[in-house]
């Protein structure tokens, strides 16, 4: 293994270019998506959710509050998971008080946003039903 590859694997500093940032991002998205189930369970409901509207024949707008609702709950998944790591990080799995304060608010906001998103496809897919029967 040459010095390059073993700067890349311990790189602590800033990156170099946006090519450097997309790579870094996009490992950041497969290590979520491999680590968390939720993330996966999320993903697989939301395409069953676009395969749905694919059918409905949705008007632009049900398939913008969709899209908008599909990924204000992956991006809250997401920023659960960071906190998670980050409270781990810091209390290195000791129980503390603090920690399941942050993570349970955290999980909270997880659940608000899939609240939102399930109202969102209850009104779009509900209007969508009564316009064609
Ligand atoms: N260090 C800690 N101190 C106190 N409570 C904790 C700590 N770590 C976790 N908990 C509690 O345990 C729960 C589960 O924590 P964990 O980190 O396993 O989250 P998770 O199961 O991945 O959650 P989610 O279902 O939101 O993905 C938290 O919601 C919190 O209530």
């Amino acid at each position: 293994m040459n010095s390059d590859s073993n700067a890349k694997k311990t790189q602590t500093d800033k990156n170099r270019n946006f090519n450097q940032s997309t790579h870094h991002a996009l490992d950041g998205i497969i290590t979520a998506f491999k680590e968390e189930a939720n993330l996966r369970r999320d993903f697989v409901i939301a395409m069953v959710v676009l395969v749905a509207g694919y059918f409905a024949r949705l008007h632009y707008l049900d398939w913008l509050f969709l899209i908008l609702a599909i990924f204000m709950v992956l991006l809250a998944e997401f920023w659960n998971t960071v906190m998670e790591h980050f409270v781990d990080l810091l209390v290195d799995r000791q129980f503390h008080p603090l920690a399941k304060k942050i993570k349970d608010i955290s999980a909270g906001s997880v659940l608000i946003g899939a609240c939102l998103a399930v109202i969102i496809g209850c009104v779009v897919f509900g209007h969508a039903v009564l316009y064609y029967f």
